[in-house]
């Protein structure tokens, strides 16, 4: 059984025209990119694979439960344990330091997840485990929304252009550390991106087209 897969996606925002999606299906450890024009609808595929938007048909199967058939209540909960998302702006709070960030996370997924410190090690910020966020350099800070993203042992990880604020060594250590860590988890990994940079590393694709 695949681990996780997505057939026949459509998704209509309202007043425009219907967008449908290339099936996607994954394995344990395997990383797929998301790749497209611009307007396409990658960040459309990328909330509907997170159960944030509801599609109009098709269906997105986690560890063989189907969310398009959960209800919000149910997805919120299925979502804060199996998926881990990866945002294009870091979106730490910034009331918080490194640490609380992640204890955060590891609250709300209501699951016993990774050891914190081991995970900050493991991503090159032990040193910052109790800074201030406000502190971080921008690589830095996008390294700390994986350690957030990876806190509490997904199943599926998501991320939406992770290093396009990235300069070319930064990019380099986050693709690495993101298929590294799906790999030691058994997460599959979709990365959605514009950087000929990620392509280098992760060659397998889908595109989305706006028909
Ligand atoms: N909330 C919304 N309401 C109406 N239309 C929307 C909404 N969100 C996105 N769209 C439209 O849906 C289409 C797909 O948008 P989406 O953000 O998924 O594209 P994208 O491929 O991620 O683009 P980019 O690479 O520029 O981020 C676009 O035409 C966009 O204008």
């Amino acid at each position: 059984m695949m681990l996780f897969e997505s057939k026949n996606l459509t998704y209509s925002h309202p007043g425009q025209l219907p967008l449908s999606f290339p099936d996607i299906s994954l394995q344990q450890g395997e990383s797929m990119l998301v790749l497209g024009k611009s307007g396409s609808g990658k960040t459309t595929l990328l909330n509907l694979l997170a159960g944030l938007l509801q599609p109009k048909s098709g269906e997105v199967i986690l560890s063989g439960k189907n969310m398009a058939a959960m209800n919000g209540q149910q997805l919120d909960l299925f979502r804060g344990k199996e998926i881990g998302i990866v945002f294009q702006k870091p979106h730490l709070l910034a009331a918080l330091n490194v640490t609380e960030n992640l204890q955060m996370a590891h609250f709300f997924s209501k699951k016993e997840g990774q050891d914190i410190d081991k995970l900050l090690t493991e991503l090159g910020l032990g040193e910052k485990a109790k800074s201030s966020v406000l502190t971080l350099s921008e690589g830095e800070a996008q390294r700390v929304s994986i350690a957030r993203a990876l806190a509490n042992s997904p199943k599926l990880i998501l991320a939406d252009e992770p290093t396009s604020s990235l300069d070319d060594e930064n990019t380099e250590k986050v693709i690495q550390l993101l298929k590294t860590q799906a790999a030691k988890i058994g997460a599959a990994l979709i990365i959605v991106t514009h950087d000929q940079r990620v392509k280098m590393h992760i060659p397998n694709f889908v595109e989305v087209k706006a028909v």
